[in-house]
């Protein structure tokens, strides 16, 4: 079953999340603005793409490998959470880790939206939890 993706574009410029493959986990998203990141620095990228999430999931804004890989640009706060009930723009912060500094076009691919399921969940404060067999063993606890 597909459950419905809706994308509202609120720029002239702006395209349809794009899915390179029937099944890919990711929509691409394209920027809809130029700009210029000096090497080292990051910038928040435009997309004019508002969305409505399916009940009950998120929308997870993750890098491109190919960006990261020949330019070392990725997704600063990666994965980006879009909430499902967030109304305004998408927006994409961008960090280039690179040497030399990275052009974003419009137009441009420059990251990719995965929706995923979120767990409904209640807090419950406790003064007991379970036993387990990790216990508190954690950060290399059970060797390389
Ligand atoms: O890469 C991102 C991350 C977030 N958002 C939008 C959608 C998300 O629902 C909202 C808030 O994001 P988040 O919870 O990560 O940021 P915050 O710093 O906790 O802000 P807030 O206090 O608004 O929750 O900002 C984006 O457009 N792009
Ligand atoms: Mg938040």
């Amino acid at each position: 079953m597909l459950y419905p993706l809706k994308v509202k574009l609120i720029h002239e410029d702006a395209l349809l999340p794009y899915q390179a493959n029937e099944g890919d986990a990711g929509f691409d998203v394209y920027a809809i603005e130029n700009k210029m990141i000096p090497a080292g620095e990051s910038a928040l990228i435009r997309t004019g793409l508002q969305v409505e999430l399916p009940e009950g999931t998120e929308a997870q804004i993750r890098p491109r490998s190919g960006l990261a890989l020949r330019h070392a640009v990725t997704v600063l706060n990666s994965p980006g959470t879009i909430d499902e009930g967030y109304r305004g723009e998408v927006k994409i912060i961008l960090i280039n880790h690179g040497k030399n500094e990275f052009i974003v076009e419009k137009h441009m691919r420059i990251a990719q939206m995965v929706v995923a399921p979120v767990l409904r969940v209640k807090l419950e404060q406790t003064d007991i939890l379970s036993d387990s067999a990790r216990g508190e063993g954690g950060f290399g606890s059970s060797g390389k």
